[in-house]
């Protein structure tokens, strides 16, 4: 493999800065999340040497595990989910700095005993007393475990204990303000790392570099130029082994709320005075500030819900999400959610935000497409007889790029179009695969820069916008009440109405 400075594509890629010595601790140590994306993450991250030597991490979680028993585990995430061991000596050096320390969140005594551990760790590993605690479990125990660590003085210092929240933050707006009193009553808010992976995404930050560092997208950038954006989060996956959380979240809690809402923050933002946090992130909160559900008092004109029934995915016949283990037989709980924003500012007036998301859907991708009003007259035959207006659609997922839409003469003596694409593609531009969006996440809470992660306002501000769709599905609780849609298909009928009422259709990629 070429190094990073004889090969052009990767000049400026070199990561400037490595973390101090650190222990990170992992409550929900056993779980899906850090099996599958933080140890590999960590593991990578070390290979790579942005971490340094001494990273020390430290899971926690009810189960009667033993150091030697969290490696092997991790050893077996790492090969299954990350890019494998590669490197046996590199893998034996890692391992050495994993521990396990079983604990309950709800009992004291685990919290005294994982503070004497660390202690122990600091000397052994020369960790300095820093201390990351990520709380990678279900959020109905954010408020308990954020009690007990300050309770126990270990979030007591500002400048050396961080905390990572995973998401959701909270299930509603009340109970996220009551989790933003419980944070600030232990600890201060440069210390919280509202956690959002959509935010470690390279195309997601990509918005950022194209919206701010070109000159000729922000003229446009307006209601002028743009008839309307759709932000699109697509699974194949269903609820799989995690109907226990997903029955009391929802595709608005665990999607809308969070990852969607930060994509259309960068989008619809205005430009910030620097690349400060806090620049940033009360401009994402103004922006929210403006924003409303598109008709709160006739909801199916901006707020579907849906929920997957059997249907066949690549000739296999996949359950309905009733039938999934887990999941009370008359579940109302959606897999499916499309939502219609409004943005009540100077820039963004009748210009309507589309937002979907959905599992069970027939592709995995994630994108923004950016849609541009028509041109005034067309003076040209077209081959779809009508020029398709530009779009400029930004691809998280897959090939992470950026491409726009325009019309192009065909060959020929007739003056005829049609609609062609000019692409940007992530890997081929810079020569590497974009790295997992936790890497990023990981190294920026370790470094102290909270960029990329949310504040309470902003958390509290996503809420608010989605409360009366929240509070009208909560209270109707009629297996009726939900709009149904076949496995493999792209969700309900009146998602489609949403948009095509409008004189719109959702964006096929
Ligand atoms: N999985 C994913 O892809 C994603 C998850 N998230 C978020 O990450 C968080 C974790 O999710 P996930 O890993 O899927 O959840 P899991 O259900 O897989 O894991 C939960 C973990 O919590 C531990 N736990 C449960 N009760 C206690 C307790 N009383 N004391 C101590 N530990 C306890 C469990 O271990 P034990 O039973 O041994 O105690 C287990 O390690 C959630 O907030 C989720 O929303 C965010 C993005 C993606
Ligand atoms: O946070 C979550 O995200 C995943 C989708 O993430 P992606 O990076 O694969 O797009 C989703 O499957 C999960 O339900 C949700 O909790």
């Amino acid at each position: 493999m070429l190094d990073l400075l004889e090969n052009p594509f990767r000049l400026g890629l070199r990561q400037e800065r490595v973390p101090e010595p650190q222990i990170l601790t992992i409550f929900g140590a056993s779980g899906d999340l850090t099996h599958r994306k933080l140890i590999p993450a960590l593991y990578q991250m070390r290979l790579d040497r942005r971490l340094p030597p001494e990273i020390t991490i430290v899971g926690v979680a009810r189960r009667d595990w033993s150091h030697e028993y969290f490696r092997e585990h991790s050893k077996q995430g790492i090969e299954e989910f990350g890019n494998g061991i590669q490197d046996e000596t590199a893998w034996n050096e890692f391992a050495k700095g994993l521990y396990y320390c079983s604990g309950d969140i709800d009992k004291p005594e685990s919290y005294q005993k994982l503070k004497a551990f660390l202690g122990e760790l600091d000397t052994e590993r020369r960790t300095m007393g820093n201390r990351v605690f990520y709380l990678s479990v279900a959020p109905n125990f954010f408020p308990e475990a954020i009690k007990q660590l300050g309770s126990a003085g270990m979030l007591n210092d500002p400048q050396k204990h961080r905390l990572v929240i995973e998401k959701p933050f909270g299930r509603d707006l009340s109970s996220a303000r009551v989790l933003n009193r419980v944070v600030r009553q232990h600890c201060q808010e440069q210390q919280v790392y509202r956690i959002d992976h959509y935010l470690g995404k390279e195309t997601v930050q990509n918005l950022l570099v194209l919206r701010f560092a070109n000159a000729i997208f922000e003229p446009l950038w307006n209601r002028n130029y743009i008839d309307h954006i759709q932000i699109t989060v697509a699974e194949t996956v269903g609820v799989e082994d995690r109907a226990g959380y997903y029955e009391s979240a929802g595709a608005l809690r665990d999607m809308i709320q969070n990852h969607l809402m930060q994509v259309f923050c960068l989008t619809a933002m205005e430009p910030p005075n620097s690349l400060d946090a806090d620049s940033i992130r009360t401009e994402k909160v103004k922006v929210l500030e403006a924003t409303r559900l598109a008709d709160v008092n006739n909801l199916n004109r901006s707020a579907i819900r849906g929920q997957y029934q059997s249907g066949w995915m690549k000739g296999e016949q996949i359950p309905g999400y009733r039938e999934e283990p887990g999941v009370a037989p008359g579940s109302v709980t959606s897999s499916f959610v499309a939502m219609k924003f409004m943005v009540d500012n100077w820039r963004w007036k009748d210009v309507p935000f589309y937002l979907r998301t959905g599992k069970r859907l027939p592709k995995k991708v994630s994108e923004i497409a950016v849609q541009f009003k028509e041109v005034p007259w067309l003076i040209f035959q077209s081959a779809s007889r009508q020029a398709n207006p530009n779009v400029l659609t930004f691809q998280i997922y897959p090939n992470e790029g950026i491409s726009l839409q325009f019309e192009a003469k065909m060959p020929g003596a007739d003056l005829r179009t049609r609609t062609e694409n000019m692409d940007f593609n992530y890997q081929e531009a810079f020569g590497v695969k974009s790295s997992d969006a936790y890497d990023r996440l990981l190294i920026d809470c370790m470094l102290g820069d909270q960029t990329l992660f949310t504040r309470s306002d902003e958390v509290e501000e996503a809420w608010r916008i989605v409360t009366p769709a929240l509070s009208d599905w909560e209270a109707n609780t009629d297996p009726n009440s939900i709009s149904l849609y076949e496995a493999g298909t792209w969700g309900p009928l009146a998602a489609e109405d949403l948009i095509n009422d409008d004189g719109r259709k959702w964006h096929r990629s």
